[in-house]
């Protein structure tokens, strides 16, 4: 029976990274017109991940422990917090003694500066902390540091079971 052999460098392979440790749990409110918002409410957001990245010669694409790692800095950064986009057309945010106001319609809505997280976003949904979080998990120096190896990157965000948005990009070192 001829030996099989693989062209290693031919070998694309997915790895792909979905731990229940990997979560944020956070209070949004979703920013539907100038006028219709949500009320405020918090999820446990999940993160998951996939990486496809060449096989190597000795049969590895990349260490997956340091590709959770640096999930779990992402998820830990936005954990315990009300999450308020900076880039939203219908929400104005002052900062002021302490306090973070937001001002959406008629409303002032106020927060205390040690609860809010500021994100550069336009609106608190998944499929504006998907790509967000996929850019800060690109921008990451351990995996930036793998740029070589990594073909895609895809980071899924879910705000409940059974709805996930999953940004994507085509090369980490593009
Ligand atoms: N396109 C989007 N639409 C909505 C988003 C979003 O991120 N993107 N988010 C929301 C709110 O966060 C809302 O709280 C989601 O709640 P819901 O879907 O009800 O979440 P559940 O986990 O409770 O879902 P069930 O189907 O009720 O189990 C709204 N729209």
């Amino acid at each position: 029976m001829p030996m099989e052999t693989f062209v290693a460098e031919a070998i694309l392979t997915r790895i792909e990274i979905s731990k229940d440790y990997l979560n944020f749990s956070a209070g949004h409110f979703t920013l539907f017109s100038a006028t219709e918002r949500e009320n405020l409410h918090g999820h446990n957001f999940r993160v998951r991940c996939a990486v496809t990245a060449q096989v190597g010669e000795g049969g590895l694409t990349f260490d997956y422990v340091i590709l959770k790692r640096a999930l779990k800095e992402l998820c830990d950064a936005l954990d315990e917090r009300m999450l308020l986009p900076l880039e939203s057309p219908y929400l104005r945010i002052e900062r002021r003694d302490g306090l973070v106001l937001a001002h959406f319609a008629d409303e002032r809505i106020p927060f205390l500066d040690r609860d809010v997280l500021l994100l550069p976003i336009r609106n608190v949904t998944i499929e504006e902390l998907a790509p967000l979080l996929l850019g800060r998990l690109r921008a990451h120096p351990e995996i930036a540091a793998m740029a070589a190896a990594i073909r895609a990157i895809e980071l899924g965000v879910s705000s409940g079971q059974g709805q996930w948005a999953i940004a994507q990009s085509e090369s980490v070192s593009a």
